[in-house]
């Protein structure tokens, strides 16, 4: 995951390839919920790992259940309907498939069992309506008391008091669906007689009422239906464990790659794995939507295979009130698209992690896009003039991910620009990893992809400056110089003349490297602390004089240059492989700074070093490296000078940040 204040997205091209989504929110709160309520174990496959499915977890353990979590499966060995803990505080986040069942589920066993149970979120979770199921349990006679703002969380929910199960319970369906869900999910826990549950108004967001449906079936809980107005609990309703449970991909999160696959899949595919036509969830139509809008697309049980069709897109008119959360893709779909696209029956946008319908406006127009709003609709014109803009993404997962498309501007304007997502770890909520899968399945000009060279002599501090600059970026990191001490310390292990520039140019396309979590293997060997070794620092600069050498290893280092960006550090980043790059540096610092800095270093490694020593040897190192005739340690005519002889690492980056925002057109 990107945990860095934003992430800049270059200008993309195409797509192709596989995605494996993650598991679905929506059924994996839920099912979680229901083992726990469940007798017995329940071991949950495939599960969502994600901020909302830890709250949940948390608050299960907080009540008693038993969880052990291996990788993406869950073991729960449930209550059985049983309050184990009669009190507990549960945090529950910006969740509200945790908020809105929990909240039922222990009011109705308060009720019947005694306690007193907390449940709040985060301030955005506290400006969430919650109050028409509130009402609702207190018809039926739960105690639930306001800690804040009346109708909303944080909640305290506590008894016994008696319920009158023998009236409808009644509750409002037009404002979130979850309502409905989070008393069909409490009430077979009381359901000592038939319980009538009537709606109140049109109710919304259907589909997600048949996955509730079909995963109570699941769990032994048979509900009967008329129509979408009345659902009944048989009496003697009992959570009954299906002993294991797969989780299915989550088919909003599949929008983000559908919509991909409509734009620029134009020479094979995008394949995605984990919904299909079988799905429970009702997101999958967006399909429909996409199709609608010219994507080809080809449905098996569990896959998607989505191309580009018409282009530009299709402008369409729906009625968005079966796919509220996907909806939000088909608002940066209408960006590539031949007339308006109007979404209508959005007004849960308004209520959800953010008010959805203002933030897709006001960050719509940031990229230029004409947008007209009303309480329950939004209007998108296509793009024609598009501008570079930094996108808020208002703490909410949906609104970054739908954004990263309009990085494929480049695909109807001549001036691509690159589109900054801020905050972009929001997206933790329901896919943690979804720009690093959205990286894997797309392409971009190299010419595209920035880079940021820090060129140097020896122990000035690139490599540190490297890796604190590419981490505040999210950026990939280049170690040039690694890649000449493998060729000397191969060269050396080989027996080869280092002064043979052939002979050691001969070894580099037999160098089984791998690069693997900040490590260099050398086949099964792990190098990284060899490599560093100033006897093999010696070694690459030998080598390094070599133009035959160099040019074995420019396809490698060229190679490097990935989404999302790239700094690279060395002698010739700047000058040889880089000339390009939008920010060259060029760091120095005097002799006597570097050779204690690199006395210390060793020193602190448990090396033995001897100052003076290191100073001979690199101004040796440093001789040799600018006095080549291929490729010499020099700045490049652009490149900034940096002396951090006086400067402290963070003085450092915080400087070549500063560099590099003034070069970001946001
Ligand atoms: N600005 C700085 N102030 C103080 N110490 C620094 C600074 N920059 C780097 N250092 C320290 O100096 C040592 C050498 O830094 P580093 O390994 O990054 O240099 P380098 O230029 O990449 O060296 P080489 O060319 O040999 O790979 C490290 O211990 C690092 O922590
Ligand atoms: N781009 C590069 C990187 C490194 N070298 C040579 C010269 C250095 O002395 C040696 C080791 O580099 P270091 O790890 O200290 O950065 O490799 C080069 O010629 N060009």
């Amino acid at each position: 995951m990107f945990k860095i204040p934003f992430l800049d997205l270059p200008p993309l091209r195409g797509a192709a390839g596989t995605v494996r989504l993650p598991g679905s929110k929506s059924i994996s709160n839920r099912v979680l919920l229901l083992a726990a309520l469940s007798e017995g174990r329940t071991v949950v496959r495939d599960l969502l790992a994600s901020d909302d499915t830890a709250v949940m977890l948390e608050a299960l353990r907080a009540l008693g259940c038993g969880v052990v979590q291996e990788g993406d499966t869950v073991s729960i060995v449930g209550l059985g309907g049983n309050l184990l803990a009669k009190q507990a505080k549960l945090f529950l986040g910006n969740a509200g498939t945790a908020m809105r069942p929990l909240t039922a589920a222990l009011a109705v066993l308060a009720a019947t069992q005694g306690g007193s149970f907390e449940v709040s979120g985060v301030p955005r979770m506290h400006e969430r309506p919650i109050g028409d199921l509130v009402d609702a349990l207190r018809g039926l006679g739960c105690a639930i008391d306001d800690l804040g703002n009346p109708g909303y969380p944080p909640l305290r929910l506590h008894g016994p008091s008696p319920l009158a199960l023998d009236t409808p319970v009644r509750v409002r369906g037009d404002v979130s669906s979850q309502f409905l869900t989070a008393l069909l999910l409490a009430l077979p826990l009381v359901a000592t007689r038939d319980i009538r549950i009537e709606v109140i108004g049109e109710l919304i967001s259907k589909p997600y009422i048949e996955i509730t449906l079909a995963l109570l079936a699941r769990f032994g809980i048979a509900v009967r239906r008329e129509g979408w107005e009345a659902f009944v609990i048989p009496a003697g309703s009992k959570y009954r464990s299906p002993g294991e449970v797969f989780v299915e991909g989550d088919a909003s999160s599949a929008s983000y790659f559908v919509a991909l696959g409509a734009i620029a899949a134009t020479d094979t595919p995008l394949r995605i794995e984990g919904v299909g036509r079988e799905s429970l969830q009702g997101d999958v139509r967006f399909i429909e939507a996409a199709a609608a809008m010219g994507a080809e697309v080809q449905a098996g049980p569990n896959w998607l295979e989505v191309r580009r069709g018409a282009w530009p897109l299709k402008g369409i008119t729906l009625d968005c009130n079966h796919i509220p959360d996907a909806a939000m893709t088909l608002a940066v779909m209408a960006l590539y698209a031949h007339g308006p696209t109007t979404l209508t029956n959005i007004a849960s946008w308004r209520v959800k992690e953010t008010d959805r319908i203002a933030a897709m406006a006001t960050e719509l127009r940031k990229l230029g896009a004409t947008v007209d709003e009303g309480p329950d609709w939004i209007r998108v014109q296509p793009l024609a003039h598009w501008q570079a803009a930094a996108i808020h993404t208002y703490d909410d997962h949906r609104v970054a991910m739908c954004f990263s498309l309009a990085a494929f501007n480049g695909l109807v304007t001549p001036a691509a620009v690159p589109v900054r997502i801020l905050e972009p770890h929001c997206v933790a909520k329901t896919f943690p990893d979804y720009f690093e899968t959205l990286f894997a399945t797309v392409t971009a000009d190299a010419a595209d992809i920035p880079v940021i060279t820090i060129d140097g002599p020896t122990a000035s501090g690139k490599g540190t400056l490297a890796d604190e600059v590419g981490k505040a970026l999210g950026y990939g990191v280049l170690d040039s110089g690694a890649l000449y001490r493998v060729a000397g310390l191969a060269a050396r292990r080989a027996g080869v003349d280092l002064d043979d520039g052939d002979a050691v140019a001969a070894l580099v396309p037999g160098l089984d490297l791998r690069f693997q979590d900040g490590h260099i293997f050398l086949g099964s060997e792990d190098v990284s602390a060899r490599l560093r070794a100033e006897a093999t620092g010696l070694l690459a600069s030998q080598v390094a004089v070599h133009p035959q050498v160099r040019s074995a290893l420019h396809q490698l280092q060229l190679s490097f240059r990935r989404l999302p960006g790239l700094v690279a550090d060395g002698r010739d980043m700047g000058t040889a492989l880089f000339p390009d790059a939008p920010l060259k540096i060029f760091l120095t610092a005097s002799a006597a700074t570097r050779a204690e800095r690199r006395y210390k270093q060793l020193i602190s490694k448990g090396i033995p070093a001897n100052i003076e020593g290191l100073r001979e040897d690199l101004e040796a190192r440093d001789e040799r490296d600018k006095n080549r005739a291929t490729s010499p340690l020099a700045p490049a005519q652009d490149a900034l000078l940096l002396d951090n002889s006086a400067l402290g690492i963070e003085e450092s980056v915080t400087q070549v940040l500063d560099w590099w925002q003034q070069r970001r057109p946001f």
